[in-house]
């Protein structure tokens, strides 16, 4: 196999691009017959989904978020004016475009609905191909938006995020940890006798090690804000907010566990497989910490693992058992 087909293998693996079809759409609406209307018209092109209740939209769009809501304006409890500028304050939902539908065309309501952070504004009744068409072409915009954030963000061979995610946006996000009193855990990691493995088995099979790597590390994350980058060419760094040390201890060892227990042959190493070494901190919760400080800490105890035999996780509690 050459070089050039392993990246082709992997890249497509990881950038197999999201077309119209597999796009999301919810559509809030507090009238089934609209709703029915509006979910039929736009199913031809996407996968729709509906909620009557615009209370339950939040906490729906968390969980599983859409790429596009198309809005009804009068609805009872909270009108969808209030809830387009709620969505649009929420980091997980802001980025979604959303559609208004609505038989009030006046000026003014059609003004809020903009200020609100509306993308478009579509009149009752509805006409199906100007729905259809407006959906699409703001459905296609979004689609090229997420790729270039991928391709900005996520290194191309593991599809980890990169350098250029860890120092725009960990640093924000420890500013938001520290204001609100909370720690951020940092785990550095490192595979070990990773120059052997390459020597013994190729540069192509490293790629192919490094990328099973990343993604077992990955699949360990247990909340959906906590974040893997690939700090170098076989070193990671993980970032786990609002966790104490107990967890962040936990997760480490979890990962050093799981790729001990992946059973990748290194005859290059004395365990005869690949194994990580990991050093982790906590932040402390008040003052804004500095990111590079934290990552110099953990690289540390990353470092001691190496040094007391590798395959392991030091850091801040082992510490304190120790001077116990
Ligand atoms: N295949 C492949 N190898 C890489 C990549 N990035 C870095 N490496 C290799 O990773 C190896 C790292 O070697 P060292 O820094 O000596 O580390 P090590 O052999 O793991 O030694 P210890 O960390 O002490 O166990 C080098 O041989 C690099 O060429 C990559 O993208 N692909």
């Amino acid at each position: 196999m050459t070089q050039t087909t392993a990246y082709t293998t992997l890249e497509a693996s990881v950038y197999a691009s999201k077309g119209l079809a597999d796009c999301k759409v919810l559509v809030v609406d507090d009238e089934q017959s609209s709703c029915l209307l509006i979910t039929t018209i736009l199913s031809d092109i996407v996968q729709c989904e509906f909620l009557h209740d615009p209370a339950r939209v939040i906490d729906y769009c968390e969980k599983q978020p859409p790429d596009l809501i198309v809005l009804d304006i009068n609805m009872p409890g909270i009108n969808g004016i209030e809830l387009c500028q709620q969505l649009k304050q929420n980091r997980n939902t802001s980025a979604c475009p959303v559609v208004f539908i609505t038989g009030d065309g006046n000026a003014e309501t059609q003004n809020k609905c903009w200020q609100a952070g509306a993308s478009d504004y579509v009149r009752k009744p509805v006409v199906a191909s100007t729905l259809v068409h407006r959906v699409k072409n703001l459905l296609q915009s979004k689609l090229r938006l997420d790729l270039l954030t991928e391709l900005t963000f996520k290194d191309q061979l593991t599809a980890l995020y990169n350098r250029y995610y860890l120092f725009t946006e960990i640093p924000t996000q420890l500013k938001r940890l520290s204001r609100e009193s909370k720690s951020l855990g940092v785990i550095m990691i490192d595979i070990d006798y990773f120059k052997g493995f390459n020597d013994r088995y190729g540069h192509v099979a490293g790629d192919k090690c490094l990328f099973d790597v990343a993604q077992t590390l990955k699949d360990q994350l247990p909340g959906p804000h906590d974040s893997i980058v690939r700090f170098g060419g076989e070193e990671f760094s993980v970032f786990l907010p609002d966790t104490t040390q107990e967890e962040c201890r936990n997760i480490g060892q979890r990962m050093v566990d799981a790729i001990a227990n992946l059973s990748i042959d290194n005859e290059a190493s004395p365990l005869g497989k690949v194994t990580i070494s990991a050093g982790y901190v906590i932040s402390p919760p008040t003052n804004t910490p500095d990111l590079e400080q934290l990552l110099s800490e953990a690289d540390l105890y990353l470092y001691e693992a190496k040094l007391a035999g590798k395959a392991r996780l030091t850091g801040s509690t082992e510490k304190q058992n120790q001077a116990c």
